[in-house]
């Protein structure tokens, strides 16, 4: 079994959750995937690190990160996956509002200006929140390789769209969904 088919074994067993539940974007729909539920196990965390280290491979970018919370964890798997490597790869947390107060920043971490950064998501629906850390991010002065997904739930077109690369480990076809 590789990386890539047992995250898939952990993802269908640990975080399908069938029911109505409306989303982010106020749609609703029949099941949800509490990617929260892998992102944050610790047999399926350093497996995740790996599987988008290998999805993004191609790319040069030196820290990676997106929009809290789905995000966060998906970032500090890859960080922790990197090293493990021998890769030193920073990651970012973009904040839904910059702090008011401390350092009163919206992107925490060191800092992005000037680097070639991954945004990251857990999973996107309409790419809302992805597209919200890539703004954020060039506004900081990153320079934003690519978007890249554990499951994408239909972002694609919105996501490539803006001109970016869109990267997803899993589709629903994947899924049986
Ligand atoms: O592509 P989109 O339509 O934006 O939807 C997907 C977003 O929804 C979830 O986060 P949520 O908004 O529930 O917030 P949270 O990460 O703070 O829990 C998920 O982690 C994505 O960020
Ligand atoms: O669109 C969303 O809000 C969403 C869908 C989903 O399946 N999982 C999730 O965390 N968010």
């Amino acid at each position: 079994m590789t990386d890539r088919d047992n995250l898939l074994a952990e993802i269908k067993t640990k975080a399908v959750v069938h029911g109505k539940v409306t989303l982010s974007s106020g749609l609703e729909a029949d099941f949800y995937l509490d990617l929260r539920r892998i992102t944050l196990d610790g047999v399926a965390a350093p497996i995740i690190g790996r599987v988008m280290l290998d999805l993004t491979a191609d790319l040069d970018y030196d820290a990676v990160g997106g929009l809290t919370l789905g995000a966060d964890p998906v970032a500090g798997a890859m960080l922790h996956a990197a090293a493990a490597r021998g890769r030193t790869l920073d990651a970012f947390v973009v904040r839904k509002a910059q702090k008011a107060h401390g350092m009163q920043r919206r992107i925490e971490g060191p800092d992005v200006k000037g680097r070639r950064v991954l945004a990251v998501e857990d999973t996107s629906t309409t790419g809302a929140s992805p597209l919200t850390a890539v703004e954020a991010l060039k506004e900081a002065g990153a320079e934003v390789v690519a978007v890249a997904t554990i499951v994408d739930r239909g972002a694609r077109e919105r996501i490539t769209a803006e001109g970016l690369d869109y990267r997803t480990a899993f589709t629903l076809k994947d899924l049986g969904l």
